[in-house]
């Protein structure tokens, strides 16, 4: 089957119209002014105040969890939290790799800012072991990243385990940990989930569904009304294709793989640092509770959708 761009463009905006998802919401603007949400109290000790802004600040000392982070962009978004002084924990079921990349990070941001954790996310008891270890060792967390996902129609119940019920498991543990109403100091849930996690991809339908169902457990839990009491606040990443090795997709991989490496050539691939500067405006952003970000190669970073409670009036 063959698309033109325009008629493309037409059904992916015409169905994001149906799911009630606004295609034209303004872009981002960087935030200039340090905000005491969700971060506060502040605990910016004066030495490091020597950034150009606050993102530094933001960021500075607080502690994330990142899920399948040996390579691709869970690599990238834990670098990135290091460089804005975060300590991170991050995980895979890539050991060597892993620990390869936790060498260079703890020599270039130091060892007790960074822990690499073997961590498989489609096992609870591996989920909850490596988050209660890297507990241990930060003392708290405050950014949960689940990122970990597969993308391979042959493996249907592994690409559900992972992509979505680890990510479900993955928020469960940070929820708990965090909430302010049960001794928690607060944070912010981020789940990685895609463009086809918003709309219909025939050639990737199981991979969408694992992607669509993290979108409503994402929207469900941001339009939980006592989010603020807990201090807790949901974000979610969606972008479109990007260069890492998901991508790499063999035959069987793939429903109509023909079509779907013509599409995929057609939509564009986004940059791997594209998709970080997606990221940090979510973790940076005074309040991302509720957010979709959506990142295509053609339309770059956007809104799609901050969710609100059709429910808390009643
Ligand atoms: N690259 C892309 O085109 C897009 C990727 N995404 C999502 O971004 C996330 C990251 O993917 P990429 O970095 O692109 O791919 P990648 O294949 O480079 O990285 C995925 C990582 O997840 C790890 N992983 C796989 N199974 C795991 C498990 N059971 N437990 C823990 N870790 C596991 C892998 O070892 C790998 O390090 C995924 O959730 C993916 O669905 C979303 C939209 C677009
Ligand atoms: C090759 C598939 C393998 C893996 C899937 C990826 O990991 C990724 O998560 C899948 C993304 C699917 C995206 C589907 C649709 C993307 C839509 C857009 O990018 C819309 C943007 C622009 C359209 C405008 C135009 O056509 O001109």
């Amino acid at each position: 089957m063959n698309f033109t761009p325009s008629v493309l463009s037409f059904i992916l905006t015409a169905e994001a119209e149906v799911y009630g998802i606004p295609t034209k919401k303004p872009k981002f603007h960087q935030q200039v002014q340090p905000s005491p949400s969700p971060w506060s109290p502040w605990k910016v000790s004066e030495n490091i105040v020597t950034c150009e802004n606050n993102i530094i600040m933001q960021l500075f000392n607080r502690v994330a969890f990142v899920t399948g982070a040996a390579q691709g962009l869970g690599k990238a978004f834990s670098e990135a939290l290091l460089n804005r002084g975060a300590k991170v924990c991050f995980t895979d079921i890539q050991v060597s790799k892993g620990k390869e990349v936790e060498k260079t990070y703890s020599d270039k941001y130091g060892q007790d800012r960074v822990l690499f954790l073997h961590c498989d996310v489609s096992s609870s008891a591996s989920l909850a072991n490596s988050f209660k270890d890297a507990v241990s060792k930060f003392g708290h967390i405050d950014l949960m990243v689940n990122n970990a996902g597969i993308a391979d129609e042959s493996r249907l119940r592994d690409m559900v385990n992972i992509n979505l019920i680890g990510a479900i498991e993955g928020s469960m543990l940070a929820v708990e940990h965090m909430r302010k109403d049960k001794g928690g100091k607060g944070g912010v849930v981020i789940n990685i989930a895609s463009t086809a996690g918003l709309t219909g991809v025939y050639f990737v339908p199981s991979y969408c569904a694992s992607k669509f169902g993290l979108v409503g457990f994402h929207l469900s839990w941001a339009s939980n009304p006592y989010n603020s009491q807990m201090g807790l606040q949901f974000g979610c990443l969606c972008p479109a294709f990007t260069d890492t090795d998901i991508l790499n997709q063999k035959e069987k991989q793939m429903l109509y793989f023909e079509d779907g490496q013509r599409i995929t050539k057609h939509l564009g691939i986004n940059r791997v640092e594209k998709v970080v500067q997606g990221f940090l405006q979510m973790v940076e952003s005074e309040n991302c509770n509720g957010d979709i970000i959506t990142i295509t190669a053609k339309e770059d970073i956007q809104y799609s959708r901050r969710a609100s409670s059709k429910m808390s009036h009643l």
